[in-house]
């Protein structure tokens, strides 16, 4: 497809109130499952990130990384056991997430970022304290329930003019040292310590469906009040509850909308914020 001077002119001219808007916003992105994978998609996200922290936008990237966590744990004969869709976590196991998560995922996204012209900082959870937790419950091993934000190494890196890159093992402040947080859930209450504009949620869907199994049936904006709802009639369900539950706590502790985002679109991030087309579902 190729487009004319003026239809190219056109696009640039539309993101202008957008950078308007957002200029000196703060936008976490949670970065997570497929888009993380592939080499072509990674790239995308990772020039748009750089282009909205160049137009003065307060970026923080909260990364996932569970299906590099599961490869790491089949290389060493363990298979992975989820309960509740989060990840039963022994000792074994959260020595494997702090390695994936904290070592290679958040050093290679850093990595990649500066790279291209970014200046980003890879920070964990336990980094000054930023994620606080105790163990959710004894059912899950060593998961941990977020008992407090200090988003100031965050605040600190943003007002320096980093990038900052979060992965979620959290600092232990009962019995264990860390704890394994789903980055969903680290990326929500982050979004909500900051008091951030937006939190995007890339994902491996359109967004939220109406039928989970047709793309075409894409919802674009749910207000709060329809969740319960959407939960009673079956489309909210699997995967998505814990991903809408993350956006509705978000956006009722003051975060202005949570969007769940395809993170298969090529630069699905871009037009979500810098054009008049959104894209994914839109919670409010
Ligand atoms: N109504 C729905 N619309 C879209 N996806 C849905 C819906 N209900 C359940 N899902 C499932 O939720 C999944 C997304 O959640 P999850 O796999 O936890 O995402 P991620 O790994 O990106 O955090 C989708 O891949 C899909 O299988
Ligand atoms: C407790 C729990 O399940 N933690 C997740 C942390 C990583 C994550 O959430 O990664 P994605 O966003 O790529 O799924 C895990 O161990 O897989």
């Amino acid at each position: 497809m190729s487009y004319s001077h003026v239809e190219r002119a056109t696009v640039l001219a539309e993101a202008l109130p957008y950078i308007q808007k957002y200029n000196g916003k703060t936008i976490v992105v949670k970065y997570g499952g497929n888009a993380m994978i592939s080499q072509e998609l990674r790239q995308a996200v990772i020039s748009d990130i750089i282009l909205l922290h160049l137009v003065g936008i307060r970026v923080v990237v909260v990364h996932g990384g569970g299906p590099e966590i599961t490869d790491m744990l089949k290389k060493i004969g363990k298979e992975s056991r989820f309960v509740d869709g989060l990840r039963y976590t022994d000792q074994e196991t959260m020595e494997i997430v702090q390695q994936v998560l904290c070592g290679k995922v958040n050093k290679d996204l850093v990595a990649i970022l500066n790279r291209q012209g970014g200046r980003a900082v890879g920070l964990c959870g336990m980094d000054a304290g930023l994620f606080q937790a105790r163990q959710l419950d004894k059912k899950y091993g060593l998961v941990g329930e977020i008992t407090r934000v200090d988003p100031e190494v965050v605040v600190d890196s943003l007002s320096n003019g980093y990038i900052p890159v979060v992965s979620t093992v959290a600092q232990g402040t009962d019995g264990a040292n860390s704890y394994n947080i789903n980055a969903d859930t680290a990326a929500a209450k982050l979004a909500v310590a900051l008091g951030a504009e937006k939190l995007l949620l890339l994902t491996d869907v359109r967004g939220l469906l109406r039928d989970p199994k047709d793309g075409s049936t894409l919802i674009p904006t749910v207000g709060l009040s329809d969740v319960p709802g959407l939960v009673k009639d079956g489309v909210i369900q699997g995967g998505m509850i814990p991903k809408v539950e993350c956006c509705v706590e978000a956006v009722r502790s003051g975060v202005h909308n949570a969007v769940i985002l395809d993170g298969r679109i090529p630069h699905s991030i871009l037009i979500e914020l810098l054009s008049d087309e959104g894209v994914g579902t839109m919670l409010f």
